[in-house]
């Protein structure tokens, strides 16, 4: 047995890569091995679930290759190795966001999730589905996932209050149940609570009408993790910001965990306090931007895949290519082709897509035009829409334009010289130049970040 896991480890050690074969495969210990079944144990239930799914294959094969017939491989978990501590951190931080690795447990790139409904898990209203497994990952979300992460895996440590935001459907809901399961998952004695920012204003009013704000305060003082989504409803209600500013000092005092979701960064909010928005402020903040295309085709290819679909990357890239907004549509888009090809008894085709799609995508194409665009960013910008095509230059309309080519790159299938050409009949090369600039400004700059999303929005109704 020895033997076979000293091949067989050296053999994984060449084929994984180094973080995948420290964080998965180090840490396995061979159990014992009788009458062709072996048992490896792993030292806690994650990576007991990872490598049952992601290695046990392998592992099965070197076996039986090592000792020449078929191999009865168990994993179990050995509780007893948890308690073993281990040199340093082995695998590195995804994303560097600025927090001392001393002062953090490393996340552990995706960690399996096996759900466990228990009465915690009732009262917390976390939703098991969703999960860091089942979030796709792209450039729009990566830092948003990982900052997740890196809570999840040090609630009340690394950043407190985590404050995403981004526009509809988008995903803020789902990392923010993610991180609840996580931390669930590893102290399933947490107390945890989500609660929509609508559902928080009701219970305020309830404990006003009952004089019971003395168990509301016990209640959300006593949690070690708060999840609170779609803030911007508390916008004019004072006394739900007043109670909520209360329990927002109470718990980053007692290093319990933060997390709130709004549809846009905190000076941006309307009619709240002062105190609270610098609150929230005083974490982390970050933004989860509109899926680019390789994300939205990603995203239905795992969709399609966990209905039992498989999508062709072309019909992927069609429905990528032309529902661009956010991931529900993405969804919405999905449910009605597969109810389509299913209804009709027909495979799923560009073709049966075009027709199962055929209103989603005639209103898409409407809205969002080159001459739609002029004009809602002139609107925006206070300029007029004649000036999108002059020649010309001062500042104050030079940018409006930029911003205009640059967003119908963004949401038009029309090429860099046909935009230019309705730009006052410009060259490729200056919308070229208008797209990287605000792209690059798009990225420093968090104003500029959002007022493309405020405009892209509007456009995408
Ligand atoms: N990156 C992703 N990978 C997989 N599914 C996603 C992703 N982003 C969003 N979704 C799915 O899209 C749907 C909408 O996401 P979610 O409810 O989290 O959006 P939201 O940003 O909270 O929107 P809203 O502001 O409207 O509440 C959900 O079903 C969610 O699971």
């Amino acid at each position: 047995m020895e033997n076979f896991w000293q091949a067989c480890s050296a053999q994984l050690e060449q084929e994984l890569t180094p973080q995948q074969f420290s964080a998965w495969i180090k840490p396995l210990t061979p159990i014992d091995y009788a009458e062709g079944k072996l048992r490896i144990a792993a030292p806690n239930r994650f990576k007991l679930d990872w490598v049952k799914t992601q290695f046990a294959g392998r592992i099965v094969e070197l076996a039986a290759q090592f000792w020449d017939h078929e191999i009865d491989v168990q994993f179990i978990l050995d509780p007893r190795l948890a308690n073993v501590k281990k040199p340093t951190q082995d695998i590195a931080p995804t994303v560097d966001i600025g927090v001392s690795p001393d002062e953090v447990r490393a996340p552990e790139e995706v960690r399996p999730t096996t759900i466990i409904e228990t009465p915690k898990r009732d009262q917390s209203r976390i939703n098991s589905a969703l999960t860091f497994d089942s979030f796709v990952t792209g450039k729009a979300n990566q830092l948003a996932r990982a900052a997740a992460i890196q809570v999840a895996n040090n609630p009340g440590v690394s950043y407190n209050p985590l404050f995403l935001y981004g526009g509809v459907g988008l995903g803020k809901t789902h990392l923010i149940h993610a991180i609840g399961n996580q931390i669930l998952l590893d102290n399933p004695n947490a107390k945890i609570r989500y609660i929509h920012a609508e559902q928080y204003v009701r219970d305020v009013v309830t404990a006003y009408q009952r004089k019971g704000f003395d168990e509301f305060k016990r209640y959300y003082h006593s949690l070690d993790l708060l999840l609170i989504d779609d803030i911007q409803f508390f916008a004019g209600k004072n006394r739900t910001q007043e109670e909520f500013f209360y329990a927002f000092e109470a718990l980053i005092a007692a290093k319990k965990q933060i997390i709130i979701t709004s549809d846009t960064y905190p000076k941006q909010i309307t009619g709240m306090d002062d105190r609270l928005i610098s609150r929230f402020d005083s974490g982390l903040t970050v933004a989860i931007e509109p899926p680019e295309l390789e994300m939205r085709v990603a995203i239905l290819l795992k969709k399609a895949k966990q209905e039992g679909v498989v999508f062709s990357d072309d019909v992927a890239f069609f429905v990528a290519k032309h529902l661009r907004s956010n991931v529900r549509e993405l969804e919405g888009a999905l449910r009605k082709i597969l109810a389509y090809s299913r209804f009709h008894g027909k495979d799923i085709t560009i073709d049966v897509v075009k027709e199962a799609l055929k209103d989603l995508l005639s209103v898409q194409n409407r809205q969002i035009s080159v001459e739609n665009i002029q004009k809602t960013v002139a609107d925006f910008f206070n300029i007029k829409v004649a000036d999108m095509y002059s020649k010309r230059r001062p500042a104050n309309i030079a940018r409006p334009r930029q911003i205009a080519m640059y967003l119908a790159k963004e949401l038009t299938q029309k090429s860099l010289p046909e935009i230019g050409e309705l730009f006052g009949g410009r060259d490729h090369t200056t919308v070229l130049h208008a797209v990287r600039k605000i792209t690059a400004d798009r990225s420093k700059n968090p104003e500029c970040n959002h007022e493309l999303h405020v405009l892209e929005q509007t456009l995408k109704g």
